[in-house]
């Protein structure tokens, strides 16, 4: 027999959207009437089965007595409709709605419903027609099938449809009409095909948005500018290509950070966040001058600041850059590459920090290897003309002749081999930067009379040349001579010394401030491996021993070697190379002798101490012929008597001793001393 069941809802909506519903599950045997109360019911409902949309139907209908209460009821549940989810499920999070329904309690069940399944993260503010309470403004509206109540001012409206049965009451109507188990299969089918569609179009969606997203990163990082949006309490949410390089964030993540965790200029930081600041400013961002401008977005209440021409003055920053690396005009170093605690060291370091930006010329004295280069560049990227050329001149590389020519340049045709067109000296180069001329002491008495003028009268002449032309150099000398005894000796201009002692910094070897290895050691360990070595205990002891007198490159270079060799993650004892590696210890052996012996060898004399120094070391005696013999085949070739002239000169040099018979002839301390020098200087 053909069962029938009668459905009643409040409003004509409800009642076709449920009646639809309802035709899904249950099939043509079994009849469906159907009311609204609206509409208004005049006779008794009673059915096999009767199905309230409500409890508030329920208790109109009893009230009017409208409802036959011997035969079986069943009052909805209702959720929202699946069909409809994915609108809102896209909301992002802490968006203020308005939830609209037609009363209050069902507003707050439908607002309820959202937030249990898992719609819990909107900021709901309830709306029904004749609300009295006071309820914010928002432009959004959410609501389920009652799109003719939302509030004029709402601009975007989310219809998710009219509530549904839920699960349990089209379970518990199909169990009443006993066809559960004949549709249990059909209903979690369409159930399923329901819950699938809309992962589908959110899957859908999301790619789109990941689609849109994308294509948006590729404008944004294809501008020219650099682009920065943050929330007024700073959070940023957009951080592009061009100006994560201007900041050097490198791979750290902006995305979601405080504006102070990826901006550390206090200006900058303090213009893009007072709101009462809106002109464009200039800001020097990392040594790159940039033009940045403020953009308030009302509507999300946020910021856009756009970093003008970025990508553009990072290239040519970049090119420059390169240039003047491959030129060797580049400044490598700033005081924070300088290591050392030690007061001596500080010390210098504070001055040297003041020197920098007083924009005075500076003398540097220090022994070999104490790091002048290392403050010279500091001083230059500390100073207001950082920005010009740094230019490094080591004298002692260079003969005379070239000197000049190199550091005043020459016009065309002004010595034979002078290149057409003539050549711009270094200082015409390092014009708006600093010069550094490295081992001034060297210089010959011609070269310090060109160097005064320059100093002097601030212009350049070329070589051959007839113009003068205006120079603005910073220059940094520095030496490793006592100057004040080759003024005495009037090996060195008094006048020149003193133009160049403006500011003057001396540098502390590296034996008086020896709590400065460990950090020295630890410094080069991490900038020259990417393990993680440690030194042992014993090993630092032992180098803290050392006199060092190749100051702190000879450390750097102990510690290459130690690198080179060990066999762990520990560099050992084993591992500090034989003392013929050190300095001091030739120092030593000699008693204390002159700390630089100021001779200049050729590198035939070199090789003659060289091959001196090797048969005696071997036990073999040396005398002219077997020296003379030794350079047959190479570029030395000597007679026995040629021979006997070169030794002369280096005996009356005070470097070989010269005897008779089975001691035959054997380097002297001096000698000795000079060429370990040479040997460690040449990284021998
Ligand atoms: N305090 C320091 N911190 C880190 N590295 C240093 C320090 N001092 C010197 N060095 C390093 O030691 C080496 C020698 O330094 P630099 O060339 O500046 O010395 P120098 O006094 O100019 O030597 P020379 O007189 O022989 O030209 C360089 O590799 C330099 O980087």
């Amino acid at each position: 027999m053909k069962k029938s069941i009668t459905l009643i809802a409040g409003s004509e909506q409800t009642r076709s959207a449920l009646v639809k519903q309802l035709k899904e599950y249950l099939s043509d045997r079994i009849f469906i009437n159907s009311y609204a109360t609206e509409a208004g019911i005049d006779e008794i409902i009673r059915d096999d089965l009767v199905i309230l949309s409500s409890e508030a139907v329920k208790n109109d209908l009893l009230e009017l007595k409208l409802l036959d209460t011997t035969c079986e009821i069943v009052t909805a549940q209702r959720t929202v409709s699946y069909d409809f989810i994915d609108k809102i499920v896209l909301l992002s999070p802490d968006t203020e709605v308005l939830l609209v329904n037609d009363d209050p309690e069902s507003t707050y069940e439908s607002i309820e419903i959202l937030k249990r399944i898992g719609i819990d993260y909107l900021k709901y503010i309830p709306y029904y027609p004749g609300i009295k309470e006071s309820f914010k403004k928002v432009n959004i509206a959410i609501t389920p099938g009652e799109v003719d109540k939302v509030p004029g001012f709402v601009e975007e409206i989310y219809d998710i449809g009219t509530r549904i049965m839920d699960f349990t009451t089209i379970t518990k109507i199909l169990s009443r009409l006993d066809i559960l188990n004949e549709k249990a299969g059909i209903f979690s089918q369409k159930y399923l095909e329901k819950i699938i569609n809309v992962a589908k179009r959110l899957a859908k969606s999301r790619n789109e948005i990941l689609e849109l997203n994308n294509h948006l990163h590729l404008v944004m990082d294809g501008l020219n500018d650099g682009l920065l949006v943050y929330s007024k309490n700073g959070n940023v949410s957009v951080l592009n290509e061009n100006l994560k390089k201007l900041l050097k964030l490198g791979y750290r993540k902006a995305i979601g950070k405080s504006v102070n965790n990826v901006i550390y200029n206090k200006n900058l930081l303090s213009f893009l966040m007072d709101k009462n600041i809106c002109e464009g400013k200039i800001f020097n961002i990392n040594g790159v001058e940039v033009f940045v401008n403020k953009l308030y977005l009302i509507q999300d209440d946020s910021v856009i600041a756009v970093f003008k021409g970025v990508k553009e003055t990072i290239e040519t920053n970049e090119k420059l850059r390169r240039e003047l690396i491959n030129k060797g005009f580049y400044a490598k170093y700033t005081f924070e590459d300088i290591v050392g605690e030690s007061e001596s060291i500080k010390r210098v370091k504070a001055i040297a920090k003041k020197l920098a930006i007083s924009g005075l010329t500076i003398l540097i004295e220090g022994e070999s290897g104490t790091g002048k280069e290392l403050f010279a560049s500091a001083i230059h990227r500390e100073s207001k003309i950082r920005k010009g050329p740094f230019l490094a001149v080591n004298f002692s590389a260079l003969p005379d002749e070239l000197i000049e020519s190199e550091l005043f340049g020459y016009e065309e045709g002004a010595f034979t081999g002078a290149k057409k067109g003539g050549k711009a000296g270094l200082f015409e180069q390092a014009d708006g930067g600093t010069i550094f001329l490295d081992e001034i002491g060297d210089i010959s008495l011609k070269v310090q009379a060109r160097l005064l003028r320059v100093l002097q009268e601030k212009e350049v002449m070329r070589i051959g040349g007839t113009e003068i032309k205006p120079i603005n150099v910073r220059i940094i000398a520095a030496t490793n001579k006592d100057l004040v005894k080759m003024v005495r000796e009037k090996k060195f201009r008094e006048d020149l010394y003193y133009r160049l002692k403006m500011g003057y910094i001396q540098l502390p070897p590296l034996r008086e401030r020896k709590m400065d290895i460990s950090n020295l050691m630890d410094y080069f360990i991490e900038v020259g491996t990417t393990e993680d070595i440690k030194i042992s205990h014993d090993a630092m002891n032992q180098l803290l021993k050392y006199d060092w007198h190749g100051n702190v490159r000879e450390l750097k270079n102990t510690l290459t070697y130690m690198l080179a060799v060990r066999e762990g993650k520990y560099l050992t004892l084993k591992d500090i190379p034989d003392k013929g590696f050190f300095h001091d210890i030739i120092h030593n052996e000699n008693n204390g002798e002159s700390k630089n012996i100021d001779i200049h060898l050729n590198e035939e004399q070199i090789y003659i101490l060289q091959q001196i120094d090797i048969f005696s070391r071997k036990g073999q005696i040396v005398g002219r012929e077997k020296l003379s013999e030794g350079t047959i085949g190479t570029k030395y070739e000597m007679t026995k008597y040629q021979m006997r002239n070169r030794l002369e000169q280096l005996e009356k040099m005070g470097l070989i001793i010269k005897n008779k018979g089975k001691h035959g002839t054997r380097l002297s301390p001096k000698g000795e001393v000079l060429l370990k020098g040479l040997m460690v200087h040449n990284g021998v």
